[in-house]
């Protein structure tokens, strides 16, 4: 290999940095605990709507359905952009020369109102001026087991994230909250307490896949839209699982080339509720069983792991 391309591959290694370091106990990317200061003072704008969801808990269908209603059901403004590119994602951060460099700070600030924001942050770390601005915030929560399987498959597809060893190799991290943006647990928990003082509209997954019509009429609401019936029809075909697998615009095709592998699993996966019965063995669901009641025994939330 020539010894450019060498230094290339070197270079493109070290700013990829799979490695976390922690803030306040939370594990983020290198390159995003660099730029902390900054996303802590981004300044909200009160029409700004943010959606937030631990990591695979179902952001681009939420994405994707927040955009089609704003965008009164026409698909072709839909597809004006990726996901990605259409909706910033706050604290995200990859300087170049990685590939795909990407700032969503930069993208937020040079977009003009209304801005649909993406973040996955645990609720104690969202910059202060959301609160301040009072701005609309969805979140999205999926059941911890099929969260895990969706976050071990999509560790192995991207090289953007730390290698995920065997399942149960992932199964401790993520029971032990050490995997990017920290632990589901107190993520769940703690937008379910916030939901209470804020604007915050508590979504659940698995909802969704049960009846999209009336999770889809749940989001309009909030979002103080009143579209006919034809339209909504629309949206819950557009934003369906095997219409967004094959849109090159919500499958993430078309970003992260080189970082995501979709011959190892693909973005979009299988968009299910209960896969978790495929991957966790019966003495792993006990134990996982055992430490989520003793986790969740200080909430009122209840998720339904199977439909
Ligand atoms: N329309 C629709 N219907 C049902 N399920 C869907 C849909 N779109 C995405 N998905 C599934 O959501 C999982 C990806 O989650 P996120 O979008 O939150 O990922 S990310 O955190 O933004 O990377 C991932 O789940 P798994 O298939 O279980 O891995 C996607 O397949």
């Amino acid at each position: 290999m020539a010894l450019d391309k060498m230094e290339k591959l070197h270079l493109e290694d070290k700013m990829i940095q799979t490695e976390l370091c922690e803030l306040e106990g939370i594990p983020l990317t290198k390159p995003v605990y660099s730029i902390w200061d900054q996303v802590w003072n981004f300044k909200a704008r009160p029409d700004d709507l943010l959606i937030a969801t631990y990591a695979k808990a179902g952001t681009t269908w939420t994405q994707e359905i927040v955009d089609m209603i704003q965008q009164n059901g026409d698909t072709e403004k839909c597809r004006r952009a990726s996901t990605y590119r259409r909706h910033p994602f706050l604290e995200w951060y990859m300087p170049e020369p990685a590939p795909n460099g990407y700032s969503g700070l930069e993208i937020a600030e040079a977009m003009p109102s209304p801005r649909i924001i993406k973040t996955h942050l645990p609720v104690q770390m969202v910059p202060p001026s959301f609160w301040e601005q009072n701005c609309k915030i969805i979140y999205v929560a999926r059941n911890a087991k099929d969260n895990l399987v969706s976050y071990y498959h999509f560790h192995r597809m991207n090289k953007a994230l730390p290698d995920p060893g065997t399942m149960e190799e992932f199964m401790e991290k993520f029971m032990a909250g050490k995997v990017l943006w920290g632990s589901w647990y107190d993520h769940v928990k703690g937008w379910w307490k916030a939901k209470d003082k804020h604007r915050i509209l508590y979504l659940f997954y698995e909802d969704m896949k049960e009846n999209p019509k009336r999770e889809i009429q749940k989001i309009m609401k909030f979002m103080e839209k009143d579209l006919e019936q034809e339209v909504l029809n629309k949206i819950i075909h557009n934003t369906s699982f095997e219409i967004m697998k094959e849109n090159p615009m919500t499958n993430y095709t078309k970003d992260f080339v080189g970082l995501m592998d979709h011959s190892v699993s693909p973005f979009m996966r299988k968009g299910v509720v209960g896969d978790w019965k495929n991957y966790f063995t019966v003495a792993q669901n006990k134990k996982f069983d055992e430490d989520y009641n003793k986790k969740m025994a200080d909430t009122s939330l209840v998720f339904r792991a199977e439909l």
